[in-house]
């Protein structure tokens, strides 16, 4: 993890520059596509390049087990996990069908399923089976979190070595949206009640409960913000430990990254508090229901291109907001100016 760190430099603050001078010599009123012309500037930003390509787009799904599950904190039994795995090795989950609709590449890796996956095509990357109950015990040592952390790093750098030009990154973890709560309230200051959420789907009672369980696990193992490692160890996931590190592999990499929902934004902040740098070069696909997501975007100071009222998880948010994306760059890339095509603009006007 270190080495990835030491090669993540900051996004390339003149090409963005360049970038919106540039958008504003296109044959429409300045500023007219908004949020289109920022991402454009920000993609040539991560890039480096006044044209940046973004294809070909790769997907990675990173799946792991909780213990914290063990709690009733999931409208779903830890079993799901393993069965999901199984159907995004045969192609049948959304994240499946959406990966397919923008040509994208989909990498699974079990980075910590508390069962043996057989499924043929699904990355072995297991660190161990399942997080510790945060409850009774931090969720995990410090050297598996790293250890998964580099799960995310490896599987970042195979997509780039098949030419991957933009990483959309997803999972799939009974109780995670629990886990990610519990670092996110640590991680800003901000109360349990005011960030956890139904999840899958439990019901008032059950949130009630879900809320107290949290607290009690913060309250148990004792992690502080400063601490963004600790705090990913202690409360974190396996595969929101691998999303942390995918995060800070595509930032070292210069590849532009498109963050999902809820527990995607909190492995990404995160990354971007162990290194500031990462921010730039991430891109919030969409704005998941979990009332945590809100808040997690608020602390990146990140707004989202999308709001479907979606809860899925997956990486399915991100890979919806793809084409968009597939618009900036090919607008920037092929619009004619004024000069070029003769129109006026209001200067000469
Ligand atoms: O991405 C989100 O915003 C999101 C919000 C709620 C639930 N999920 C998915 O649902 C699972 C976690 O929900 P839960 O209730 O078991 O904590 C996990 O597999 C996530 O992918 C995902
Ligand atoms: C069926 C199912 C699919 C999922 N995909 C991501 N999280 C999920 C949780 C469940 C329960």
């Amino acid at each position: 993890m270190h080495a990835i760190i030491d090669h993540i430099q900051s996004v390339d603050l003149h090409a963005g520059e360049e970038a919106r001078r540039y958008l504003d010599t296109l044959t429409k009123p300045p500023g007219s596509l908004g949020a289109l012309e920022e991402l454009a500037a920000q993609l040539c930003a991560i890039t480096g390049e006044l044209k940046p390509s973004i294809t070909p787009p790769a997907v990675i799904v990173f799946a792991a087990d909780h213990g914290v599950a063990a709690e009733g904190v999931s409208a779903f039994p830890q079993a799901v996990t393993a069965q999901m795995v199984a159907n995004f090795a045969q192609g049948g989950a959304a994240i499946n069908v959406f990966a397919r609709q923008i040509g994208a590449r989909i990498e699974v890796v079990d980075v910590g399923v508390a069962s043996d996956i057989t499924a043929a095509g699904v990355v072995n990357a297991k660190v161990c089976r399942g997080t510790a109950n945060m409850v009774v015990a931090d969720a995990m040592q410090p050297e598996q979190a790293l250890e998964a952390v580099n799960v995310g790093v490896a599987a970042v750098e195979r997509a780039k070595k098949v030419g991957a030009k933009c990483i959309m990154v997803g999972e799939m973890g009974i109780a995670n949206t629990t886990a990610s709560s519990a670092m996110l309230a640590v991680l800003t200051g901000e109360s349990v009640a005011s960030l956890a959420g139904v999840g899958t789907g439990i019901h008032q009672q059950q949130l009630t409960h879900k809320v107290a369980v949290i607290e009690r696990a913060i309250a148990a193992r004792n992690a502080g913000p400063q601490a963004p490692l600790e705090v990913l160890a202690k409360l974190g996931g396996l595969e929101i430990a691998a999303m942390t590190g995918a995060y800070l592999a595509a930032a070292a990499h210069r590849l532009p990254t498109i963050v999902d929902g809820f527990i995607a934004t909190v492995a990404a902040l995160t990354a971007c508090r162990i290194c500031p740098a990462v921010r730039g070069y991430l891109i919030f696909g969409h704005r998941s229901q979990e009332p945590g997501h809100e808040v997690a975007l608020r602390a990146l100071d990140a707004k989202p291109l999308l709001d479907l009222g979606m809860r899925l998880g997956e990486g399915s948010g991100a890979v919806l907001a793809y084409p968009l994306l597939q618009s900036a760059a090919a607008m920037i890339a092929e619009m004619a100016t004024f000069d070029s095509a003769g129109v006026s603009d209001k200067a000469r006007a």
